[in-house]
């Protein structure tokens, strides 16, 4: 890169907008920063699109057929890079993807943004798109880089950002509160989206993947629109609210006519999830309500299971859940919190936080400034990892690297 591309990528980056996207396998999150400290100089010479594109964002919440804003979810008066503002958080199905193109044009957002800061698998497989329709740039940031900047950076502004369930062995009358999370380190990271990934993170930077599944929220929705015919989240997990898994698992009783005490296992306990469906009658007599619960007990238990095993075996204790799965999905999260609690006889505690899905998009608008020149230097080309490098060494010094690089590289140090 040449030295005058470099000074204005850095200008670039002091400009506005300040986005950071993160293109997942479902839905693509947005996170816009909207300057509130405006001198009246700044307003003067702000574009007629840049006013637009504000105001587009900040006075609507819906926008085309799936885009949302979460407003819930906005945080106001941060200070970002010496500007102070407020953060809102966009999202909309990947599959969208053409339409949010068109939109940028016909806002003429490709016309004042040449760079947008994106991670997720997205950013790789839709950056020519975004160069061929629309004429931007895509800074390329690794996806779990940017959710554990994102998760830090949520905490620290906002008080209540983290929460657990008291008294998560009743699940009925398990109540959310609040988790002072100002000491995180070492913390399990569980990011629910389409599939999920298991992080263990000793530092700001310094994490490892240790595992994943591809059991996730894509398969608890996938499988949810086969057996019940619903076709959205929101009615998915509206479905899963009125059922009741024990009329399609297997549960102990069903197979010991109790609990089996020997290994402590209660009879109400899941043996086999969707264990009765093979049986005609069962089948005939369960409500599309049961089986999207089943669906959703099946999964979430199944994550559980794993998150619980891989902090076992890195013998850490507090697990914090994210990602979109578990968006207006409190089943799961009592679950999960439950799951934690139980298996471990308390010596585990499942974490939620309320930007859940969002972490990937503000920890890339985090990135926007200082890593951008290197980040589009670097992101042009894919190159696979020196041949030198050892999984260990990738895995403990994250931070050596530029993020484009470690963005365009296979994670060498995810185990199973
Ligand atoms: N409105 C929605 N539309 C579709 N899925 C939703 C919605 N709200 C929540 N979800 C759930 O969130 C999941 C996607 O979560 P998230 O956005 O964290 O992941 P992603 O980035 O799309 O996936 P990945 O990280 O695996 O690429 C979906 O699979 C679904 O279970
Ligand atoms: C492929 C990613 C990382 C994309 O976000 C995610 O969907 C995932 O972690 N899936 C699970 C892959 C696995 O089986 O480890």
């Amino acid at each position: 890169m040449q030295d005058d591309e470099i000074i204005f990528c850095h200008q670039l980056g002091r400009a506005m907008p300040w986005f950071g996207m993160d293109i997942g396998g479902t839905l693509t999150k947005l996170v816009y920063f909207e300057p509130k400290d405006i001198t009246p100089d700044e307003q003067d010479c702000e574009a007629g699109i840049l006013r637009n594109i504000r105001r587009y964002l900040t006075k609507n919440s819906a926008y085309g057929k799936t885009g949302h804003r979460d407003t819930h979810l906005q945080m106001d008066n941060v200070e970002i890079r010496k500007r102070r503002g407020s953060l809102h958080f966009i999202r909309f199905q990947t599959t969208d993807m053409g339409n949010f193109l068109s939109l940028a044009k016909q806002k003429g957002m490709a016309e004042l943004v040449t760079t947008v800061c994106a991670t997720g698998g997205g950013a790789f497989k839709f950056e020519k798109d975004f160069r061929d329709q629309v004429n931007m740039k895509l800074a390329k940031f690794d996806e779990l880089d940017t959710l554990i900047k994102g998760i830090l950076f949520a905490d620290m502004h906002n008080a209540t950002e983290c929460y657990y369930y008291e008294n998560a062995r009743e699940i009925t009358k398990t109540e959310k509160r609040a988790f002072n999370f100002s000491q995180p380190f070492p913390f399990i990271l569980v990011n629910v989206g389409s599939g999920v990934s298991i992080l263990a993170v000793y530092g700001p930077d310094n994490y490892k993947r240790i595992s994943g599944t591809s059991l996730g929220g894509g398969t608890f929705l996938g499988l949810c629109c086969l057996l019940t015919g619903c076709t959205t989240f929101e009615e998915a997990i509206q479905l899963a609210t009125k059922g009741d898994n024990r009329k399609v698992d297997k549960l102990v009783k069903d197979i010991y006519g109790g609990d089996y005490n020997r290994f402590g296992l209660t009879g109400d306990l899941v043996a086999s999830s969707f264990g009765q469906m093979h049986i005609n009658e069962k089948r005939c007599s369960v409500s599309r309500e049961d089986l999207a619960n089943a669906t959703l007990v099946t999964i979430t238990n199944n994550i559980g299971s794993i998150a619980r095993m891989c902090a076992l075996n890195e013998k850490i204790d507090k697990v914090v859940f994210v990602g979109n799965f578990l968006r207006v999905n409190p089943i799961s999260m009592k679950l999960l919190a439950y799951a934690m609690e139980f298996w471990s006889n308390g010596t585990m505690k499942g974490l939620f936080l309320e930007h859940e899905g969002y972490f990937g998009a503000l920890g890339c608008l985090l990135q926007f400034n200082g890593e951008l020149a290197a980040a589009l230097n670097e992101s042009l080309d894919h190159s696979p990892p020196p041949p030198n490098t050892t999984p260990q060494q990738s895995a403990a010094e994250p931070s050596k690297e530029s993020p484009a690089t470690a963005a365009d590289k296979p994670n060498d140090s995810t185990t199973r």
